[in-house]
């Protein structure tokens, strides 16, 4: 069974040592009820491909190259290389990244590093900050954190599978200050007011109340905190916003794309100052494709095959607005 008293053990005697008792003692409860009394169906299959892991000593990180890279002295051998692929290919399909684990490099669905290095120019530095990331996917976006100096980096995000793959990478480094959480962003207590930094990256257009969103990451901030916002934006003049009418993109759960002048309004009204548009990028197929790691349909099939520009439901195709903004 996957061991989450163990692993989370280090988070929860920090949050405790910091006066974070009923915050730990909440996150022990989630973990319970996820792994435990109601554990998804997939999870001890997942769990196998992790255990199929090779295990490995003295393990070397580079969190600032565009491929999350893990590397040892040696070269594995055959044995250990073929262990490393099957655990590493039943934690499929891999979305977000990439990574390179000694030598066997993921090419993810998602060129995650390009939103980063579209991102980071704008934010506050890093160094010595608390940080969140909402909807941290598989956590590649953590392990940059920890390579641009955050003190401390906690990712949530509901998806399990994620989660494992977050747990392939930190269970070969000991990087005591990183961590995820398989929470949704309204599952951590309210006014938790302790983050220097929070992002919430491709997460806003999920969610059926947009402003609720915006306070409850409002919320997470200590005055004077960061928050850094990206989303799928549309043209048009302030106060406007497109519901699409079922999916968007061949995605469900798409709610609201609004303006960058609306997302400035909204954010306005739920309490941030300085808000500012430091980019705004259209998604292309280079960033976000099938590979061999993610042999599903991606972004080629989700556009109008006659315009391009247009999703297949002829709708605006993807692009997406980083915005900055401080709690006020
Ligand atoms: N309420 C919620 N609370 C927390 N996470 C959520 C919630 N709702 C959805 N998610 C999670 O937010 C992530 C959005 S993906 C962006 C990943 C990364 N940030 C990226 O910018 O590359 C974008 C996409 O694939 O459309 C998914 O992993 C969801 O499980």
């Amino acid at each position: 069974m996957f061991d989450w008293k163990h692993r989370y053990q280090p988070l929860l005697s920090d949050l405790e040592a910091n006066d974070q008792e009923d915050w730990a003692s909440q996150i022990a409860d989630q973990l319970y009820r996820r792994f435990e009394s109601n554990p998804h169906g997939d999870l001890a299959r997942w769990n196998a491909a992790l255990s199929a892991l090779p295990v490995l000593h003295e393990v070397e990180a580079d969190l600032n190259a565009p491929a999350v890279t893990l590397q040892t002295q040696a070269p594995l051998n055959p044995t250990q290389q073929k262990d490393l692929e099957t655990g590493l290919r039943g934690l499929m399909p891999w979305r977000k990244g990439p990574f390179d684990f000694f030598g066997t490099y993921i090419d993810t669905e998602w060129r995650s590093d390009w939103k980063w290095d579209r991102v980071v120019p704008y934010v506050s530095p890093l160094d010595g900050r608390r940080v969140l990331d909402v909807g941290c996917g598989s956590g590649y976006h953590l392990w940059r954190m920890a390579g641009a100096g955050a003190e401390e980096v906690i990712g949530v995000d509901p998806g399990l599978l994620f989660l494992m793959q977050f747990f392939s990478v930190k269970d070969y480094l000991s990087e005591p200050r990183v961590h995820m959480l398989p929470a949704r962003l309204e599952d951590l207590p309210p006014q938790l007011a302790c983050f220097d930094t929070t992002f919430s990256m491709g997460v806003l257009y999920h969610r059926r109340s947009p402003l609720d969103h915006l306070l409850e990451l409002r919320d997470t901030l200590r005055d004077g905190g960061e928050l850094v916002l990206e989303t799928l934006v549309v043209d048009g003049p302030e106060g406007y916003s497109l519901m699409p009418e079922d999916r968007y993109g061949m995605m469900r759960n798409v709610w609201f794309l609004p303006t960058c002048d609306t997302l400035l309004r909204w954010l306005d009204r739920t309490g941030f100052r300085d808000a500012r548009v430091v980019d705004v990028s259209v998604t292309t197929t280079e960033e976000q494709r099938s590979t061999d790691w993610m042999r599903f349909q991606s972004l080629q099939d989700f556009l109008d095959p006659d315009d391009p520009t247009r999703t297949v439901e002829g709708y605006p195709g993807p692009r997406r607005a980083t915005l900055v903004a401080s709690k006020g």
